[in-house]
């Protein structure tokens, strides 16, 4: 079975994210590798964005979400997000892969990778 997929890579978005006192005052920077499955021979064949999932669109409210988001864990961020997602681009399968650059400093990143819905 074929899945195409839409992907945005590295989107760097800014949020309230962490667990300590520290954390609940500033705001870090979060890396998010997206993969959305998304059938892509319909706007292939119009040529047309109307029928397409609109990854400027996706990008946009990923960044409007973190930007309202105040969570403790990525795990969170991630479960929510990727609700967020599905519900209002009707995205049927996604991959979503999270990143907190510098929250370990000995490793280049930790974070978190979920998959939900169906391929
Ligand atoms: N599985 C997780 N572990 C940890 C998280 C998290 O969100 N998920 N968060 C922290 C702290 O906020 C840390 O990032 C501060 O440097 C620790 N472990």
């Amino acid at each position: 079975m074929n899945l195409d997929k839409v992907f945005i890579e590295g989107l760097e978005v800014d949020t309230v994210i962490g667990v300590y006192d520290w954390e609940r005052g500033i705001r870090q920077c979060l890396r998010l590798d997206l993969e959305c499955g998304w059938d892509v021979r319909a706007p292939a064949a119009g040529d047309e964005l109307a029928c397409a999932l609109d990854y400027a669109a996706v990008a946009a409210r990923i960044q409007a979400f973190a930007g309202e988001a105040r969570f403790q864990l990525v795990e969170t961020f991630a479960e929510r997000l990727a609700g967020v997602l599905m519900a209002e681009f009707g995205i049927a399968w996604l991959r979503l892969r999270l990143t907190k650059p510098g929250a370990v400093p000995a490793a280049a990143g930790v974070g978190v990778e979920i998959e939900r819905g169906c391929r």
